[in-house]
């Protein structure tokens, strides 16, 4: 397929605001690809590489718009790309309003400014770009960007732009994508939202629903070194836990830093091989986590995925606050040393796979026995109270917080394991204020003594089916000096334009915030707003993608 001719579709997409017959033009543009399917399945939603792949674009905003402008001629600058961004408020519509060198030279010859690039060329071309490395990198890959803009029409820039960001905002949301593969390929929905759930690729999956149909979806399932999402939890309380499911499973909710750890096969004697950390998000963390791989090597016999948190402790084995944990959890330089200072250990609460065995669709006291096999008499294995007797959850819930920790979680005995599923099956119950997890779309200069640093923080929540932002609030107290130093620095590279003290900022940073209640709010454009917002941590373990839905807010907001 040309790029010129998904552009196209896309821009059709783009126009029409109907959910059906957005699905509907999503399963025809699908229909129409060809060995090019898985990638077309992922750029309509703006992805390069599938979800469970740790590789990365790593294009920053100033990286794409040096591609741009050098793309667009000699007159044009970086600065001025960021001024048009200031009028036109995204970056496809600034790509878009240029004649890019190659078209100038073949409108010349006559041909129409029609290109040649086709989207499986894009595609190579990204992921070439994506594997460069070390020094001159970045050199690298402006060429190669210029080398792909300097190609396009005003329509492909306008959408290659927004891939590279990773902000295609189109209105297809990952539901829409999983029903127009479901259309277009005759397939049941509930075997593609499975095979989704288990390989977290929409390209691979829409190729196996084309061409093997459902035994071929059915057959998908998890795999060692692929993470899949985490299963996640709704608050509530042990009555809600004990009406819905007459028991509970009871479990400390540690405050740490979600892993999913891959143990594959090996060689003899411990038959186990290359252990694999992966972090919420599905990124590999497995270099900052020497002492936890050890432990696990040390630990584990059968290749197997293990669900848990790790947990920061003091001197004495109790858990440290959830800030400590972060000090190590991303950590690509001193990681020894870090090793030294802060402790880490591992508190495992579920299993998702033994040897070539799925537990997926096991209760979750079957998926416990096998983490008791998996870890044996260790005591990384997260104690497991069933009970039906409300007295007994509330001394259980007061001896968790009495130990230090933020609270515990009920779980549905008899529940399989969902990945990404924010469901009924986990309950979690802490009494400390609440906070919400928010995307950082912009901020303020400072002023005086703090004119260097960025201050006041514009929040957003997430609107998936449209894969777009919308404010919440803004964020200025609770914030020390060195943290705004230290704010300022993370988020400077992801400026996507000035006006005097105003900055909108690439979302790629979520705050988790703190708040006393939310208020509906004509100001911020979710409609809500926080009372009395005050900035707790970054949340370094999470991605945009994994911050709070304007749907949360509004249940949120309801349930207060
Ligand atoms: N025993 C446990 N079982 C499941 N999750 C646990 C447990 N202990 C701690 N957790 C953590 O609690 C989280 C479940 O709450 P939720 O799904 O709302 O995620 P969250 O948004 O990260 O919540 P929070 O900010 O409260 O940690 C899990 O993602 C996990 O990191």
């Amino acid at each position: 397929m040309k790029f010129t001719t998904f552009a196209d579709r896309l821009d059709e997409i783009e126009a029409e605001s109907g959910d059906l017959e957005t699905i509907q033009q999503v399963a025809a543009l699908l229909a129409a690809a060809d060995a090019e399917l898985p990638v077309v399945a992922r750029f309509v939603q703006g992805r390069v590489f599938p979800a469970w792949s740790t590789s990365t674009l790593d294009i920053g905003p100033s990286l794409c718009y040096t591609a741009i402008a050098r793309a667009a001629g000699p007159n044009v600058s970086t600065d001025d790309i960021e001024s048009q961004l200031a009028d036109r408020g995204e970056i496809g519509a600034v790509a878009e309003s240029y004649e890019f060198g190659d078209q100038q030279g073949l409108a010349a010859f006559g041909s129409g400014g029609t290109t040649g690039l086709t989207i499986t060329e894009v595609d190579d071309e990204l992921r070439a770009l994506a594997a460069t490395d070390g020094a001159g990198s970045q050199d690298q890959k402006i060429d190669r960007l210029f080398g792909l803009f300097r190609q396009c029409s005003p329509l492909e820039a306008r959408y290659l732009a927004r891939l590279v960001l990773g902000e295609m905002r189109i209105g297809v949301g990952e539901g829409a994508v999983r029903d127009a593969i479901s259309e277009a390929f005759d397939q049941p929905p509930e075997a593609v939202s499975r095979a989704l759930q288990v390989t977290n690729d929409y390209g691979e999956v829409a190729a196996v629903a084309r061409d093997e149909g459902q035994a071929g979806l059915d057959s998908l399932d998890l795999e060692l070194g692929r993470p899949v999402q985490s299963m996640l939890a709704q608050a509530g309380t042990a009555a809600d836990a004990l009406d819905s499911w007459g028991e509970a499973a009871a479990e400390i909710k540690f405050d740490g830093a979600r892993v999913q750890i891959h143990v594959e096969e090996g060689e003899e004697p411990d038959g186990i091989g290359m252990v694999s950390i992966y972090s919420r998000n599905m990124d590999d963390v497995t270099a900052a986590l020497p002492d936890i791989v050890d432990f696990v090597e040390r630990t584990v016999t059968d290749p197997c995925i293990i669900d848990g948190e790790v947990v920061a402790v003091d001197d004495t084995g109790d858990p440290l606050p959830f800030q400590h944990v972060l000090r190590r959890f991303r950590r690509k330089h001193d990681i020894e040393q870090m090793r030294d200072e802060v402790e880490l250990r591992l508190d495992a609460f579920d299993c998702l796979r033994v040897g070539s065995q799925s537990l997926l669709t096991k209760t979750l006291g079957e998926r416990h026995r096998h983490l008791v096999n998996v870890l044996g008499d260790s005591d990384a294995v997260a104690d497991l109270l069933l009970s039906d007797n409300p007295d007994e959850l509330a001394a259980f819930e007061a001896d968790a917080l009495e130990a230090g920790h933020e609270g515990i979680m009920l779980k549905n005995p008899q529940s399989t394991y969902s990945p990404g599923d924010r469901g009924q099956n986990w309950l979690k119950r802490k009494p400390d204020v609440e906070t919400v997890d928010l995307v950082v779309t912009g901020a303020e200069w400072g002023e005086g003594r703090r004119a260097s640093f960025l201050g006041t923080f514009l929040l957003s929540v997430r609107e998936p089916e449209t894969d777009s932002y919308r404010t919440i609030g803004k964020v200025a107290t609770g914030i020390t000096d060195e943290k705004l130093a230290e704010l300022t620095d993370l988020l400077e590279p992801e400026i996507q334009s000035e006006s005097g003290q105003t900055v909108d900022i690439h979302p790629s940073v979520v705050f988790e915030v703190g708040y006393e209640e939310i208020q509906p709010s004509p100001t911020y454009s979710s409609g809500y707003a926080l009372r009395f917002p005050r900035f707790i941590t970054v949340r370094t373990d999470k991605s945009p993608a994994d911050a709070e839905t304007v749907e949360r807010i509004e249940r949120l907001a309801e349930s207060q």
